[in-house]
């Protein structure tokens, strides 16, 4: 198994299954391996073989717009498909599964972190994209989500997960998670929502250079905006009120809530945990991550149990960004307006998270002192 850092290589799979997908593709569509899917705009684009190749192209984008641009006949996916394939072994049947894990979010909670580091369990087999099925697709219905999407052909004792942040806060979503696959188990990753918003604020940035400050963002925005939507990056850190739907449809036993500051400083506990949650067998050791001074983060390595052939995979780029500095008042301000919420929060999971305290950003600030005094 390999792990795709962010807009690195993808799992590209080896001939045989390449083969089985697209007679597979062939299967459900109704179309000869000569024919092309029509594009958006109703036009022939490529042969179907091509389309399977867009579909490995080791570049994220050609993927996500060959999705996009596919115009398959819906009722085509309604036909129960025989999907598997033997193994190399000739020892076991793989199929496509519906995945029986799902990380719905915190967007910039450390998600990625999260589903690499389960990557690394030879039971789990990671879905490398982000699905958005549940929020953008679900009309496709769930044999597209399973085959079309390429879901990856699995043993019965493999798990495959998949991850999409923005489900967290998609209304509607854990309802259709819930009936769609219900046996799922779902895990949540969650940071203190004040380094959450600046990281997401971050990740704006490196996209938008000319994004207009934080502060403005913050303070001033929301209220010349009063009557259109406030900043969208704040909202999401209101997590208690995200939280309720989900646990008006899912038992608490069937949700594991993270702490993405724990899964920066020591993956291997949380890990461990996670594998007990999902009745996995234990396999993952503090010896799986090694800490690169330059990525400034605990990194997994490949092959722990021999040193001499260890190579660590770092996430990408987009993954441990340096943050700017925003100043100690405004960070005091967005705590004071978090911390209510936080505590109603840890009451809904029964987790102290113990996330920094208003006062805390202002200890080394001179304006800190006319602020407590007032
Ligand atoms: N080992 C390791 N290496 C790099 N980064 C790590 C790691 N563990 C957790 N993180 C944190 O993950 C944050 C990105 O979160 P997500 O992957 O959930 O982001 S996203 O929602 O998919 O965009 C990312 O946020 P930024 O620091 O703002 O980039 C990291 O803090």
């Amino acid at each position: 198994m390999c792990w795709a850092g962010n807009g690195a290589t993808l799992a590209v799979p080896n001939d045989k299954e390449r083969d089985h997908r697209i007679s597979l593709l062939v299967n459900i569509t109704g179309l000869s391996a000569g024919d092309g899917f029509k594009n958006a705009d109703g036009n022939r684009s490529s042969n179907n073989k091509k389309y399977i190749n867009t579909i490995y192209s080791t570049d994220n984008n050609n993927f996500n717009n060959s999705i996009n641009n596919k115009n398959i006949p819906n009722n085509s996916f309604n036909n129960s498909i025989n999907n598997s394939i033997i193994n190399n072994n000739n020892t076991e049947t793989l199929t496509s599964k519906l995945p029986q894990v799902i990380i719905a979010g915190v967007k910039k909670g450390g998600t990625k972190a999260l589903l690499s580091f389960l990557d690394l369990h030879p039971h789990v087999r990671a879905f490398r994209f982000e699905s958005h099925f549940f929020d953008k697709h679900f009309n496709k219905g769930l044999e597209w989500y399973r085959l079309v999407y390429q879901m990856p052909l699995t043993s019965s004792s493999e798990l495959t997960i998949e991850k999409t942040p923005s489900y967290f806060v998609t209304p509607g979503v854990p309802r259709r998670i819930r009936e769609g696959i219900p046996n799922v188990k779902i895990i949540l990753v969650f940071k203190d929502p004040i380094t959450r918003l600046v990281s997401d604020y971050t990740q704006t940035m490196s996209k938008y250079p000319n994004i207009r400050s934080f502060y403005y963002h913050a303070f001033l925005r929301s209220k010349r905006e009063r009557n259109k939507r406030s900043w969208k990056a704040l909202d999401i850190g209101i997590y208690h009120k995200h939280l309720q739907r989900w646990l008006e449809v899912f038992d608490r036993s069937d949700m594991y809530f993270m702490s993405g500051e724990t899964l920066i400083t020591d993956p291997a506990y949380e890990l461990q945990k996670v594998e007990k949650f999902l009745n996995l067998k234990p396999f993952i050791k503090r010896e799986h991550f090694v800490f690169n001074a330059k990525k400034g983060f605990l990194c997994p390595v490949i092959n722990a149990t021999d040193i001499t052939t260890t190579r660590m995979k770092c996430l990408g780029d987009s993954k441990g960004r340096s943050h700017p500095q925003i100043h100690p008042i405004s960070l005091f301000r967005i705590s004071s307006f978090y911390h209510p919420l936080n505590l109603i929060f840890y009451q809904m999971t029964g987790i102290n998270f113990n996330w920094t305290e208003p006062s805390n950003y202002l200890q080394h600030s001179t304006a800190s002192k006319l602020i407590l005094q007032n």
